[in-house]
């Protein structure tokens, strides 16, 4: 099983989605983005590199939502979603295709990833019902 790292980046009532590259594994659908821990690696070690390595932006995680499991053909991976605190940087688009900062309300309209579907419901849940 692969362990998989993505960032729900919170910045004026928006989170961040990102569209995968055309020519990768699930190219065009919608993520939040991320990418495979490294042997050893922690979930919030990784979103913080992969992040940064990815779009220029620095972040915090500051908890984490059900990792959803998902078997694609010939891979499965586990995903394990973060939410974090955006700190600074110059958004640039290292991999992705395209980026758009969305309310919740907007996010089920998107071409998700198949893993990302139970992220987003339980994202969209939880900000409709705020502790
Ligand atoms: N980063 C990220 N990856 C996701 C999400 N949903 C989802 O199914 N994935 C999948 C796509 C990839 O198979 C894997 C993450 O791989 P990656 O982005 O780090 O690297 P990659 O495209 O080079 O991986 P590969 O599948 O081509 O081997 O997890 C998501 O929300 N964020």
């Amino acid at each position: 099983m692969t362990e998989v790292a993505c960032a729900l980046i919170e910045h004026n009532g928006r989170v961040l989605v990102a569209q995968r590259g055309l020519h990768k594994s699930e190219g065009g659908l919608w993520e939040f983005p991320g990418g495979k821990l490294e042997p050893g690696e922690s979930p919030e070690a990784c979103i913080v590199r992969e992040i940064a390595e990815e779009l220029s932006l620095q972040i915090s995680p500051y908890a984490r939502l059900a990792p959803a499991i998902h078997v694609y053909p010939g891979k499965s991976i586990r995903l394990i979603p973060l939410l974090c605190r955006l700190h600074g940087g110059k958004l640039q688009l290292h991999e992705h295709a395209a980026c758009q900062w969305l309310l919740p309300q907007e996010l089920p309209a998107l071409a998700w990833c198949p893993a990302d579907v139970p992220i987003v419901e339980e994202y969209i849940r939880m900000r409709h019902n705020p502790q």
